[in-house]
């Protein structure tokens, strides 16, 4: 993925998402660091355009790239092999989110009934593909069966030789179980079935994503699509959301004809297709299917005139179609390049080839919907936007027939089931024909605004919900995950106007950072946030570099040293703190024998007096000194007479090894308390402390979660 839309993802994560982002994160670095942590499973619930997909894309790829550092560990270890295995149960949810399907990535057999299949000679095979993988992620999970996810785990099981729970990986399964449930009726994942074993709800704790992301731009359109989602049959529509949908509602004169429709069944599809082919296209090409059958006499196989008819095939007998027809693929061909069952495209060339029975059509260029293909087409065959593909076979074993034809149907219209997961600025929804819950809810939420919503058939009893999913959440274990952004969670419940909230953080180079502090959902929180390593330079500072409702004092490292001119040129370092406008401070610049240091030290004044220093030690400067120095600028706080003195930063002593703490010593010496326990930084050091003269004016105090900085912020709360 582009590095650079991917760091706008994580920007842009909400407070939730970024809390499940976070502790999964932090899980991670935990087993790289070598702790053990006990396996997660989680199951991120939430309705329609939550931003399900777009966390998982966050979470994929930050994972990857710290487990990443795992197999190196291990000798003999390919690191090409996945560490974090995304998969879907369709084609193109798992295309939607780069993953593959769960039959394919696990090699699972067509029909799931016991007994259960092992791999038998593939399992070399997979299991050295899998040997990295130590997090499944499956998105969409509520058309996962109960079936298929025992055959997940069984599978797992045998790939890894662990008998532990999905053979001892992770699991992020992430739907909405009020969306499409598993195909054949069968019962969704969360609902308990006793006498089954039930992998759900031993193990899995549930988060919910509460806000709507698809639709931000239309709150009132998102709120009526949460109330839709979780109405049963029995529920009338309050007045206000019959209002809200009656807005929509349209007949098929009215209704734009160019916008994709959406139906229930394959017949009123089909229908629909056949219409707007004729209306729109005036060329069209009938594509038939290649049936071969032996010839007896002979033994070899030999064209048909026409295709064969009868019998269920999964190819069609026939195809029409026009060059600038919508269609839409009907087989995984490549989930990797977006060639899914499912895929929307148009046709943009039709290559023919001359043989005996006329021009016979070998390959179709399809133009691709999805914005993300046309990056990811490799060994598709393409040229500028087209894709190439070929007729492909199925095998009509009772009737000794092999069809060749294209996996591809009409889609000017398509069915709820296809839509699941889509995000469109507009569709025409049919509530006609409806027959499982569910159905309304995903073709109604898949617009991107109620203006984009145009409704055929207005049914408001085909809306509803199946009231077992209302019961199976509401047992379901949950976590809030609270204690992943703890000043979040504190600020709301913190009803003391004058708290001070300190927050520290090693930035690691403020210019490239300045938007993840910007969009950082905590560290805005802070009254005085002081931030080490800016590796700012030049006394100007730009305008990219200003936090809105904070005031910025800075110290560069060019300006801190007078004796010692190499550490003064180094490139990094630096320290700056931000101070929120209504608070009263002075910068304490010129301190009285105080050199060779990088701090800034301010005086807060209202509405709490304290004194707050910063402080930045480069790993490489030499103790002795360093103490020296710090002692000197410990002894002019001292002498400014205020009780509550506050030092934080990064001293490059970490206070959680078993070694001498000479920084930490001198800090105690001088009557300081140090307010953080637990580590702060990947590689689980704690190099970033809080000393406080008056540790009983601290109510909170703890460390915060960052994606961009080796370091994690810290913080303290004084009341
Ligand atoms: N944090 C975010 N910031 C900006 N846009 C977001 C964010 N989260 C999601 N989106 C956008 O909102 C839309 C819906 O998000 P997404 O497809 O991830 O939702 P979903 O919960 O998976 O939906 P569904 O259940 O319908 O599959 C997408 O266009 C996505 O890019």
């Amino acid at each position: 993925m582009d590095p650079t839309l991917l760091l706008q993802m994580y920007r842009n994560l909400n407070q939730k998402q970024a809390s499940v982002f976070y502790a999964i994160r932090d899980w991670c670095i935990k087993r790289v660091s070598g702790l053990n942590p006990e396996q997660f499973y989680f199951y991120i619930n939430g309705g329609a355009g939550t931003g399900k997909s777009h966390l998982i894309k966050c979470i994929h790829a930050e994972t990857s790239k710290i487990l990443r550092k795992l197999p190196r560990n291990a000798e003999e270890a390919d690191i090409s092999k996945p560490t974090v295995l995304l998969a879907a149960f369709t084609g193109t949810a798992a295309f939607n989110i780069s993953g593959t399907t769960l039959h394919y990535l696990l090699k699972l057999p067509r029909s799931l009934k016991p007994p259960f299949q092992g791999l038998g000679n593939k399992l070399d095979e997979v299991r050295a593909e899998l040997s990295n993988a130590e997090i499944l992620i499956i998105d969409e999970v509520s058309m996962v069966s109960k079936s298929l996810f025992a055959y997940v785990d069984a599978r797992l099981k045998q790939i890894k030789g662990i008998q532990r729970p999905f053979g001892g990986m992770s699991v992020l399964a992430v739907g909405d179980f009020y969306q499409l449930p598993p195909v054949r009726q069968a019962k969704p994942l969360c609902v308990y079935e006793p006498m089954q074993i039930d992998l759900w709800r031993d193990h899995f704790q549930m988060i919910t994503l509460t806000e709507i992301m698809r639709q931000k731009d239309d709150v009132t359109f998102a709120e009526m699509l949460n109330r839709i989602r979780v109405k049963e049959k029995s529920d009338a529509l309050s007045e206000e959301d019959r209002a809200l949908l009656s807005q929509a509602i349209t007949d098929s004169e009215h209704c734009p004809k160019d916008t994709l429709h959406i139906y229930a069944t394959n017949k009123q599809v089909e229908k629909h297709n056949s219409e707007s082919l004729a209306l729109f296209h005036s060329d069209i090409i009938r594509i038939d299917a290649d049936d071969y059958k032996k010839d007896p006499k002979t033994g070899r196989m030999m064209r048909q005139t026409i295709p064969f008819q009868g019998t269920k095939k999964e190819l069609p007998d026939t195809i029409n179609v026009a060059i600038g027809a919508r269609v839409m693929l009907t087989r995984n061909i490549s989930v990797q390049s977006g060639l899914c069952n499912g895929t929307f495209a148009k046709i943009a060339k039709i290559m023919t080839s001359e043989n005996s029975g006329g021009p016979h059509i070998t390959k179709l260029g399809l133009e691709l919907f999805n914005d993300n293909v046309a990056n990811k087409q490799s060994n598709t065959g393409t040229t500028d936007n087209i894709v190439f593909i070929q007729r492909e076979e199925e095998n009509l074993k009772q009737k000794g027939i092999v069809r060749r034809q294209f996996p591809l149907k009409l889609a000017f219209a398509c069915t709820i089931h296809k839509v699941q997961g889509m995000t469109n600025p507009s569709a025409v929804v049919s509530l006609k024909h409806i027959f499982e819950p569910g159905m309304a809810y995903v073709a109604l939420s898949r617009v991107t605004s109620l203006s984009g919503l145009h409704i055929l058939e207005m049914d408001e009893r085909k809306i509803f919900a199946n009231p077992e999913i209302t019961a199976a959440l509401e047992n379901m274990t949950k976590t809030s995950l609270e204690q992943v952004m703890p000043l979040f969670h504190i600020t709301a419940s913190l009803n003391r106007p004058d708290a001070l909230i300190v927050i520290h953080h090693n930035t690691e180079g403020l210019p490239s950072h300045i938007g993840d502090i910007q969009s950082h959902h905590e560290l805005h929180l802070a009254d005085v946030l002081c931030l080490t390593e800016t590796h700012l330079r030049g006394s100007l500072v730009g305008e990219s570099l200003h936090l809105e409702g904070y005031n910025m004092f800075k110290r560069n490292r060019n300006v801190s040293y007078a004796n010692y001119p190499h550490m003064a040129n180094k490139d990094g370092g630096g320290v700056a703190v931000y101070v929120k406008n209504h608070i009263q401070v002075h910068e304490k610049r010129y301190l009285h024998n105080t050199t060779d240091i990088e701090f800034i030290v301010i005086k807060a004044d209202g509405p709490i007096n304290a004194l707050i220093a910063a402080v930045y030690r480069p790993p490489d400067y030499r103790i002795h000194p360093f103490l020296s120095n710090l002692q000197s600028l410990l002894e002019s706080l001292e002498i400014m007479d205020h009780h509550l003195i506050i030092v934080c930063g990064d001293f490059n002593e970490d206070l959680l090894s078993k070694s001498s703490k000479p920084i930490l010593e001198l800090f105690q010496s001088k009557g300081y308390t140090q307010l953080i326990t637990t580590a702060t930084t990947d590689k689980k050091t704690l190099l970033d402390p809080i000393f406080i003269s008056q540790p009983q004016r601290c109510v909170h105090s703890g460390v915060l979660h960052t994606y961009y900085s080796y370091h994690n912020p810290v913080y303290c709360i004084i009341d």
